[in-house]
C-alpha cells in the first residue's frame, strides 16, 4: 500500500495522490472539475509539483488556477445567446462570483495549518526513525500533523488511508526502534470543522433570496427617467416615456440661443412670464394660456424653443414624442398621457412638450369604420388633461408639428392649445442670426463681422437653423481635416456646397463624351440664366459629380421672396428647359440628363393653370381638388379638361421655343462655357463675366448685392441697366 509509485516528476505514493487530487479539485470551479481534457494527467502533475516545491503555497497556486476558470465564466455569461442572463452586466455576475470563490477557497481549506508536504514512508525515513518527532495530530482521520523537535521544520504533514493502519504503524517503528511504552510519541485525534460547513448548506436560501430581490428592485425602478432595465417594458408599458429635463442639470437653453424668430419668441415669452409670476394675471381674473402649437417646417427651431421656454421659466420640462404614445394594444396611450400629465402636475410649475403631435393628435375619422380606435382614445384622453387643468396646476403644455393642417379641429379650441405659433424658415436676417449663434463655439481667426455671417447667410437662401448649425459643424470638421489651427471661409463654403448638393463623387468616372454632354448641358442652363431678366443671380457652375445623382449642377441664389410673377415663372421655365435644349442644339441626340428640370418644368406649368388663374383661357378658377384621395369625380367637365391639357401644354411649349431662340443667338457663348467648364470643372461668376462680360440685368437679389457682389460690379457702374435693353426672352 505504501509502495511508491515512479512518476517523471517524482515519488507520488496512491495515498497521497488521492488526497490532493480532491483538494485541487476543490480549488476548481465545477466546470472544470467535470472537464476531461486530453491532457489531464499534466494538470495533476503540475498542481503536485507545485505542491512538492512550495511549501504553505496552496493559496498561490488556488489562486493561479482559478484565473482561467473566472475567465470562463465571464465567456458564459456574455458570449452564450442562449444564455438568459446574457443581458445583465457584469455587476450582476462579478458580485455573486466572488462570493462562491470565497466560499469554495474557505471550503477547501479547511482550517488546516499543512505544514512541510511529504509522505508517510518520508516521514518515518526522515523524522520518526530519526526520532525527530515530537507529537502527532490525526485530524478528522484522514490526515497527519506531526509536530517536530526544534531545529527541524514546525510541522510535517502527510495524509493517510485509515487511523487504524497509522495507529499501527507508528507503534512497528517503535517497536523496532525499542523505545519503551511511556516514551512513546503521543497520538491525538481531533475532529476539525471550518465554519464554511455550517454555512455552506443556506447559501442556496441566501442566493435564492437575494436573487429575488434584486428582480424586484428591478421591476420596481420606474418614473420619468427610468433606465429601462430588463424588466422595465413589461412592467411599465402604461407608464409615460416623457424625459424630464431638470432646470438645474439639464436645460441650458436660454432664448438668446433661438435666434431670427423674434416673434415667435414674443408670444412664447408670455407663457414664461406666467410661469415666473402668476398672481399677476391671476389677480385681475386672467384665465392663463393653456398650451400652444409651434409649427413650422423641420428643423426651425420647434424643439428649441420649447426648451428655451423652460430654461428661461426655469421650471422641469417634460419632453415626450407623439409617437411615444402609439403602443400596439389599446388603452395605452391614453394610460401614458394621464401618467405624463400626473407627474406634470406633481412637478408644477412645469412645461410639457409633445413633439410630433400629429402622431396623436391628426384630426379623427369621420368615416364610420372607426379606422383607429387607440389613437382616438389616446387623443381623447389628451383633451381630457387638457380641459382638466385648473389654473392653479400652472402647466403649459407646448406642442410642435409640421403639419398644423392635419390636426383636430378640438385640440385647437380655445382652453386646449389656444397659442398657434408659426416658425417659418428664416430670412436673411434670421439666418445671420442663427450663424452668429452657431459661429459662437467654432474656432475662427478673426472676430465674427456682420459682414461674414451675412455672407454665410447670402449663400444660403431656403436653410433652416438645423441646415445652419449642420453647416457650421461640417465647415469645422473641413477644416480639421486639414490639420487647420482655424475655421475659414473656405471650409464653410465647402460645408455649404455639401449640405446643398452633397459630397463630390471623385470616383463617378464619366466617359469623355459624358462629360461633354454634362458641360453642354449646364453651360445651356447657365447662359439662360445669365440672360434672362428674372433669373438669380449666379454663384457657380460644376460638372463634378456630387451626392446621388448629380453629375454637374449650377448654384444660384434666389432671393427671399413671398410673391412670384407670372413672368418671373416663366424665366425659371426657360432656364429649367435651358440643358435639355442645349444638348439638342450641340449634338444629334438628347439624354436622360434632364428629367429632373423637366418633372420642374411639368409641375410649374400645372400649377400655373390648375392653382394660380395664369391662364387667360381658363380665368381665375382652381382646379386642383383639395383633398386628392378623396375625391372621385374630376371638379369639371370633360371640355374643361382638354382645355387644361392644352394650356398646360402652350405654357411649357411656349418657354421650350423662348428658350431655343436665345440659345441658338448665344450658341457660340454656349460652346465657350461649356469647353471652359471641360477645362476647368468648375467655374465661378467672375469666369462667366470674363467670358460674357457683365450681366446685362442689375442682380435682384438684395442679400446678394450686400454681401456677396464685389464693390466695382454694383449696380450703377452695371452697363446694362433695368430699364435697359429687355431680356432676349421675354
Ligand atoms: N432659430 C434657431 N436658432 C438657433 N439654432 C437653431 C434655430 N432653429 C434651429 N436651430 C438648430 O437646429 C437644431 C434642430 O432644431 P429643432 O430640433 O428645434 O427643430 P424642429 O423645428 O423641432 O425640427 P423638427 O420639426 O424636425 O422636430 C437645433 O438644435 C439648433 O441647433
Ligand atoms: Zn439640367
Amino acid at each position: 500500500m505504501t509502495r511508491a509509485v515512479r512518476s517523471p516528476i517524482g515519488l507520488i505514493s496512491p495515498l497521497r495522490y488521492s488526497r490532493l487530487s480532491r483538494l485541487a479539485c476543490f480549488q476548481r470551479t465545477p466546470s472544470q472539475v467535470c472537464t476531461f481534457s486530453t491532457t489531464p494527467t499534466y494538470r495533476f502533475k503540475s498542481t503536485l509539483l507545485k505542491f512538492d516545491q512550495k511549501k504553505n503555497d496552496s493559496n498561490t497556486t488556488s489562486s493561479k488556477n482559478k484565473k482561467p476558470n473566472d475567465k470562463n465564466g465571464a465567456n458564459g455569461a456574455n458570449g452564450d445567446p442562449n444564455n438568459p442572463f446574457g443581458n445583465l452586466k457584469w455587476k450582476d455576475w462579478v458580485i455573486p462570483s466572488i462570493l462562491m470563490v470565497i466560499v469554495l477557497n474557505g471550503f477547501a481549506a479547511s482550517g488546516i495549518d499543512n505544514g512541510a508536504q511529504m509522505t508517510f514512508q518520508d516521514f518515518k525515513t526522515n523524522y520518526l526513525e530519526k526520532g525527530l518527532v515530537k507529537k502527532v495530530n490525526v485530524i478528522n482521520g484522514t490526515y497527519v500533523q506531526a509536530e517536530l523537535l526544534s531545529g527541524m521544520p514546525r510541522f510535517a504533514g502527510f495524509s493517510i488511508g485509515s487511523p487504524d493502519f497509522f495507529d499501527n504503524e507508528m507503534d512497528a517503528v517503535q517497536d523496532r526502534l525499542g523505545i519503551p511504552t511511556n516514551e512513546r510519541i503521543p497520538i491525538a485525534y481531533e475532529t476539525r470543522t471550518s465554519v464554511w460547513s455550517y454555512l455552506i448548506p443556506f447559501l442556496p436560501t441566501v442566493i435564492l433570496i437575494g436573487g429575488t430581490y434584486y428582480l424586484i428592485a428591478q421591476m420596481r425602478k420606474k418614473g420619468p427617467n427610468s433606465k429601462g432595465g430588463p424588466f422595465d417594458s413589461i412592467m411599465n408599458v402604461g407608464k409615460s416615456k416623457a424625459k424630464l429635463f431638470n432646470q438645474d442639470t439639464n436645460i441650458k437653453v436660454k432664448f438668446k440661443d433661438v435666434a431670427g424668430c423674434d416673434e415667435a419668441k414674443e408670444e412664447v415669452m408670455e407663457f414664461v412670464s406666467f410661469l415666473k409670476n402668476p398672481q399677476k394675471y391671476e389677480r385681475l381674473g386672467a384665465k392663463i394660456p393653456r398650451g400652444a402649437i409651434l409649427s413650422g417646417p423641420p428643423g426651425t427651431g420647434k424643439t428649441l424653443l420649447a426648451r428655451a421656454t423652460a430654461g428661461e421659466a426655469a421650471v422641469p420640462f417634460l419632453s415626450v414624442s407623439g409617437s411615444e404614445f402609439v403602443e400596439m394594444f389599446v388603452g395605452v396611450g391614453a394610460s401614458r398621457v394621464r401618467d405624463l400629465f400626473a407627474t406634470a402636475r406633481k412637478l408644477a410649475p412645469s412645461i410639457v412638450f409633445i413633439d410630433e403631435i400629429d402622431a396623436i393628435g391628426g384630426a379623427r375619422e369621420k368615416s364610420p369604420m372607426r379606422a383607429n380606435d387607440e389613437k382616438e382614445a389616446t387623443l381623447n384622453q389628451l383633451l381630457v388633461e387638457m380641459d382638466g387643468f385648473d389654473s392653479s396646476d400652472h402647466v403649459v403644455v407646448l406642442a410642435g408639428t409640421n403639419r398644423p393642417d392635419m390636426l383636430d379641429k378640438a385640440l385647437l379650441r380655445p382652453g386646449r392649445f389656444d397659442r398657434h405659433i408659426y416658425l417659418d424658415k428664416p430670412d436673411i436676417e434670421g439666418r445671420k442670426a442663427i450663424y452668429k449663434v452657431h459661429l459662437r463655439p467654432i474656432k475662427m481667426k478673426d472676430a465674427v463681422t456682420d459682414m461674414f455671417a451675412g455672407r454665410l447667410a447670402a449663400m444660403t437662401p431656403g436653410f433652416s437653423g438645423a441646415d445652419i448649425a449642420n453647416c457650421c459643424n461640417e465647415a469645422a470638421l473641413i477644416a480639421a481635416r486639414h490639420s487647420a489651427d482655424f475655421v475659414e471661409l473656405k471650409d464653410f463654403e465647402q460645408a455649404i456646397e455639401r449640405v446643398i448638393v452633397g459630397l463630390e463623387r471623385k470616383t463617378r468616372i464619366l466617359s469623355p463624351q459624358e462629360k461633354k454632354t454634362v458641360a453642354y448641358h449646364e453651360a445651356g442652363h447657365a447662359i439662360c440664366g445669365w440672360y434672362l431678366k428674372y433669373a438669380d443671380p449666379l454663384l457657380k457652375v460644376s460638372i463634378i459629380p456630387r451626392g446621388q445623382a448629380a453629375l454637374g449642377y449650377a448654384q444660384y441664389l434666389p432671393a427671399d421672396q413671398y410673391l412670384i410673377s407670372e413672368e418671373q415663372f416663366e424665366h425659371r421655365m426657360i432656364m429649367a428647359l435651358g440643358g435639355r435644349v442645349s444638348e439638342e442644339l450641340n449634338f444629334d441626340d438628347v439624354t436622360t440628363g434632364a428629367a429632373d428640370d423637366l418633372q420642374k418644368v411639368t409641375k410649374m406649368a400645372n400649377a400655373m393653370v390648375l392653382k394660380l388663374g395664369m391662364s387667360k383661357k381658363l380665368g381665375t378658377i382652381v382646379f386642383e381638388p383639395k383633398d386628392t384621395q378623396m375625391q372621385v369625380h374630376k371638379p369639371f367637365s370633360e371640355e374643361t379638361f382638354e382645355v387644361i391639357d392644352i394650356e398646360i401644354h402652350r405654357l411649357i411649349d411656349d418657354a421650350y421655343h423662348k428658350c431655343k431662340k436665345l440659345l441658338t443667338e448665344k450658341l457660340d457663348e454656349v460652346d465657350k462655357i461649356a469647353k471652359e467648364l471641360l477645362k476647368k470643372e468648375v467655374i465661378t461668376r467672375d469666369d462667366m463675366i470674363r467670358i460674357l462680360g457683365p450681366r446685362p440685368f442689375e442682380e435682384k437679389n438684395d442679400a446678394f448685392k450686400k454681401y456677396l457682389l464685389p464693390k466695382n460690379e454694383d449696380g450703377g457702374e452695371n452697363p446694362h441697366s433695368d430699364s435697359g435693353e429687355p431680356a432676349p426672352a421675354s
